[in-house]
């Protein structure tokens, strides 16, 4: 039978158009994967840098600022927060002892209960991610200031030794960015590692907490306000400002211990130091210096200032029986030194004019107790 002879030709050609098609179908698709790769690639080392940050930071305002900071730009996230389970309010209490600025970090959240998280528990079974919609009903606690338009949120539990320590809040304005079918593993190995970088971090500042502070009064010990002092001296300087000191003793405090017994003199310490914790502002330190003697350092007050505190702070002991253990009321005074900067003390080295300034409080403080005891000397 005759063919024409275009046929194979048009064949040919039929069978190359397919080819080129496939061709630019294969390259269009190898590119979408380059591509892929070079974003997860590029998402991957992100992460590392990220996750190399968190375990360098070394205190608790660093750690949970860089997560604040990095977690939404590397992640591509609209909001971040984190809470934290802090039963006796400890964790709170000591950071903000420590310094740290709770109002530079509204999006870190403190809850009494590891329940008030809301991860729901199986017997034997781990706690898993809640990923889904953003309601306001439901996640109001997670997100107390939700962005604009926020569609999606991811709650992660942190776990540290099958235990929950907090949840790490990730929210997005894509509705697709969390949704319930979506693989966890990837945000929970994120927060694995912050899990173990805040608990090391916690337990850090614990302890450095601890060894500033007088374990029966929880007021400072003598080593911060040494360190505090130098420190303040030199920005009085540097400021302009005044700061004076206090050395306050109890009265006869052996004959107290003799009275009620040594553990009913320990809660008379504590009274005390409550007491005068009572007429100062926040930016006073107070420590206990060892024995029955406590140390004020008070900030931007002269001499004149730092003895009308003190004044206050003597009425305050003595103006009302101490509640003992047993229903016994007991009668406690306090003796008080008061020193403040001297203008003249300009030229020596910061060191000097701290150990100058608590001798100083200390002669004054000698002077009323030889005076008489219950009284107010300043250093003139
Ligand atoms: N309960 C209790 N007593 C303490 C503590 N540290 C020191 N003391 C007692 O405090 C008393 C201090 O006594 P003294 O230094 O003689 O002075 P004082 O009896 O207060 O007399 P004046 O200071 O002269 O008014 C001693 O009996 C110490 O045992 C403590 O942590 N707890």
């Amino acid at each position: 039978m005759y063919q024409p002879d275009t046929q194979p030709d048009a064949q040919t050609a039929a069978q190359s158009r397919d080819l080129v098609a496939e061709n630019e179908a294969l390259r269009a698709r190898m590119s979408y994967v380059m591509e892929q790769a070079r974003r997860n690639h590029e998402i991957m080392s992100r992460h590392q840098a990220f996750d190399l940050e968190i375990v360098g930071a070394s205190t608790f305002t660093e750690l949970v600022g860089t997560i604040f900071r990095m977690l939404p730009i590397i992640s591509e996230l609209d909001t971040v927060t984190l809470s934290l389970v802090d039963p006796d309010a400890d964790i709170y209490t000591v950071m903000y002892k420590l310094g740290v600025d709770f109002e530079a970090l509204p999006d870190l959240l403190f809850c009494e209960h590891a329940v008030c998280l809301g991860f729901e528990s199986y017997e034997g079974e781990r706690l898993r991610p809640r990923l889904g919609p953003y309601t306001r009903a439901e996640h109001h606690a997670s997100f107390p200031h939700p962005p604009t338009g926020l569609q999606s949120v991811a709650l992660v539990p942190l776990l540290r030794n099958k235990r929950l320590i907090g949840s790490l809040n990730l929210g997005s304005t894509d509705i697709q960015r969390f949704t319930r079918a979506l693989g966890t593993d990837f945000v929970e190995h994120m927060a694995s590692i912050i899990a173990i970088c805040l608990e090391n971090v916690i337990s850090n500042e614990m302890l450095k907490y601890m060894g500033l502070t007088d374990a029966l009064t929880g007021v400072y010990n003598r080593r911060y306000i040494d360190r505090r002092l130098v420190e303040e001296v030199a920005r009085a300087r540097r400021q302009d400002y005044c700061i004076s000191v206090m050395f306050i003793d109890v009265d006869h405090f052996k004959s107290v211990n003799d009275r009620v017994g040594h553990q009913a003199g320990d809660d008379v310490l504590r009274e005390v130091a409550a007491r005068i914790k009572m007429e100062l502002r926040v930016s006073d330190a107070l420590a206990r210096f060892g024995g029955e003697e406590f140390v004020v350092l008070l900030i931007d007050a002269d001499l004149a200032a730092a003895a009308m505190v003190a004044e206050r702070i003597r009425a305050g002991v003595v103006g009302k029986p101490f509640d003992l253990a047993g229903g016994q009321g007991m009668n406690v005074s306090v003796s008080i030194g008061v020193s403040a900067l001297d203008d003249a003390a300009c030229e020596l080295p910061i060191e000097v004019v701290a150990q100058q300034l608590v001798a100083l409080a200390d002669g004054a403080l000698y002077q009323a107790k030889e005076a008489g005891r219950n009284r107010v000397v300043r250093a003139e």
